[in-house]
């Protein structure tokens, strides 16, 4: 609860004064609503009961009972749209942050992320920290305040009525702790269901080619079935634990008070203690019991959507402390030492470089590389053994040892991000196209000039392709980019990645879904850039990088061979020349 306060507060940003004048608002509300009974008891006892019929006094009282009513009314409603927009900030301000940070998470996150259930954190959960706001602020203080407001007119009106009416309001806790006893399991599962749900439909719809092909469709509808009623039970219980339990006790309770207090009132009577003029004290307590119990309900009743909006608001803050990818400062001595390398300061230098995934599991041992500048390494190997590992620490997406990768002679971890991404090209092997035009492809957002993208399409022989389609470099390419081939998106994602004018261009299995003829425009391309730009490519199909200067040939996590593909041609039983050999054959 602490946390999701501190969220709301962070939320709530410059914003936060509006919440002062919504309470001051309430509290002036509150008071006026406990103001009119008063007004109404000196009506009843002061002048109807003894009949001193005061025109004017009387004239003043009604009136002050109907104006208080209204004015409460009133500054309700202004508390309200103050709330309500300063909520639909918070929510506007909280989903910025939560999204902002998602993209700085590392990818080690997303290794164990679910899709679904990250979509539903930004949209959905944001959204009931809302409630937290209209529940929390609006209903329970507002009900709070009522209530202080309500007894001490009470207890001033008449101590002894007003102890009878408190007495039975721990009763009000009994029923509010049992019902939160029984529904709140269900609350929560019922969430976590919803979550499922969100996570299994993104699944879905992201494999379908895969599902449809696996003819899925009718376990995937069933497992979908059961997680939805699943869902709908866990709802009823709830609804039930509120329908049963909650509403009924206190619709009890209110009728045993207000049958308490007309007892006891009766007695006094009788009694003759109390003169008549008492009248006016009983139809002030019947007012003011609809007004305990009304705020009393009203905190109960919020109590189910306030631990949603808890749940939700805590999911919200464990994704906000999942911490996000090391600050890479830029710094001006690493851009000094940067510019200070001669040529003969390798691209890459990868030095005695260990990883693990997980503990104890060595992925990469001991690999030692250097690349010189402008030099085009391919790194071939079976599955599973390490490439796209070393690919990804070359990238950054997982943090390698200090000092193990330098890259222009400064480690890694001592480049800027923003001089890091500048100076590194990724194609990766699913070119990830957005629904936008080719442009916009191209440029992803960076702003660079029209020309820069032609040149960059040009460099990757994607320029004649999108001159062909209908609108040119503005034609909208599809989800995913589905007007094109396979091989024109991975032309698009090499056109993207030249944009960027990297120094180093790293591809990653980028031919393995392209024909052999646009292969070779990829080759050709390749071929272009040879000695301005150092490549480094993954390749399953070993074509791609037969003309590389030097390929690296990984064995279980180790370098096994290394040299240009005729001298690793004429290594005899050589890993190299088995898979070359193997690929030619299934050719
Ligand atoms: N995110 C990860 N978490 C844990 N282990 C991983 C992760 N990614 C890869 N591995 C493991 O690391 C080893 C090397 O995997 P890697 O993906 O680098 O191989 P690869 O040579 O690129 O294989 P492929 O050619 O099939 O893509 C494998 O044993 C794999 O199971």
């Amino acid at each position: 609860m602490r946390r999701a306060t501190g969220l709301l507060k962070d939320a709530a940003g410059p914003d936060g004064h509006h919440l002062w004048w919504a309470v001051l608002w309430l509290v002036i509300a509150a008071g006026l609503e406990v103001v009119g009974p008063l007004l109404g008891k000196r009506l009843i006892d002061e002048h109807l009961l003894p009949r001193v019929l005061d025109w004017q006094a009387m004239a003043l009282l009604l009136g002050g009972v109907v104006l208080t009513g209204c004015a409460a009314s009133w500054l309700r409603y202004l508390q309200l749209v103050r709330l309500s927009g300063l909520a639909m900030r918070s929510v506007q301000r909280l989903r910025e942050r939560v999204y902002g940070h998602v993209l700085r998470l590392p990818m080690a996150f997303f290794d164990r992320a679910i899709t679904g259930q990250l979509v539903s954190r930004v949209t959905n959960d944001t959204e009931a920290v809302k409630g937290l706001y209209i529940q929390v602020l609006f209903v329970i203080l507002d009900s709070t305040i009522v209530l202080i407001g309500t007894i001490l007119a009470m207890a001033w009106l008449d101590w002894r009525l007003m102890l009878l009416v408190v007495a039975l309001m721990p009763c009000v806790l009994l029923i509010v702790w049992l019902y939160q006893r029984l529904s709140a399991p269900a609350v929560a599962k019922a969430r976590q269901l919803r979550s499922d749900i969100n996570a299994q439909v993104a699944e879905s719809i992201g494999g379908m080619n895969v599902l449809q092909a696996n003819n899925a469709q009718e376990r995937f509808a069933e497992r979908f079935f059961r997680t939805n009623e699943d869902q709908y039970t866990q709802r009823v219980a709830e609804i039930r634990a509120n329908a049963w339990l909650l509403r009924p006790a206190l619709d009890m309770l209110n009728i045993v008070l207000l049958a308490s207090v007309i007892w006891l009132f009766g007695q006094r009577a009788e009694s003759a203690v109390l003169g008549v003029a008492e009248v006016g004290v009983l139809y002030a307590f019947i007012s003011y019991i609809a007004r305990v119990i009304e705020p009393l309900i009203q905190i109960t009743t919020q109590f189910s959507q306030l631990q949603q909006s808890v749940v939700a608001t805590a999911r919200v803050a464990t994704l906000l402390d999942e911490a996000g990818v090391p600050e890479y400062r830029d710094s001006a001595a690493a851009d000094a030492a940067n510019e200070a390398a001669s040529h003969d300061t390798p691209a890459i230098d990868i030095r005695h470089l260990d990883f693990a995934y997980v503990d104890n599991q060595k992925v990469l041992h001991d690999l030692s590389l250097q690349i010189p500048q402008g030099a085009f390494y391919g790194i071939v190997g079976h599955t599973g053994s390490g490439k796209s590992t070393l690919m990804s620490l070359l990238l950054r997406y997982y943090p390698a040892p200090r000092g193990s990768i330098l890259m222009n002679g400064v480690p890694l971890d001592d480049i800027g991000n923003d001089a890091f991404r500048a100076r590194v090209g990724l194609v990766p092997q699913d070119p990830f196209l957005l629904a936008a035009s080719a442009r916009e492809n191209i440029d992803m957002g960076r702003n660079l000039p029209p020309e820069r993208i032609e040149q960059a399409a040009r460099a990757a022989h994607a320029h004649d392709f999108i001159m062909a389609l209908e609108n040119g470099y503005d034609t909208l390419l599809g989800e995913g980019g589905s007007r094109l081939s396979s091989g024109q998106k991975q032309l698009i994602a090499i056109a993207r990645a030249l944009a960027g004018e990297p120094r180093v261009l790293m591809l990653d299995e980028a031919t393995s879904r392209i024909d052999s003829s646009t292969e070779q425009i990829v080759q050709q391309a390749l071929d272009e850039l040879r000695g301005q730009v150092t490549i480094i490519a993954i390749a399953h199909r070993l074509s791609t990088i037969r003309d590389a200067d030097r390929i690296v040939v990984l064995n279980h996590g180790r370098i096994e061979e290394s040299g240009p593909h005729d001298a690793l041609m004429r290594i005899e039983g050589g890993l190299y020349q088995r898979l070359y050999l193997l690929q030619q054959l299934a050719a």
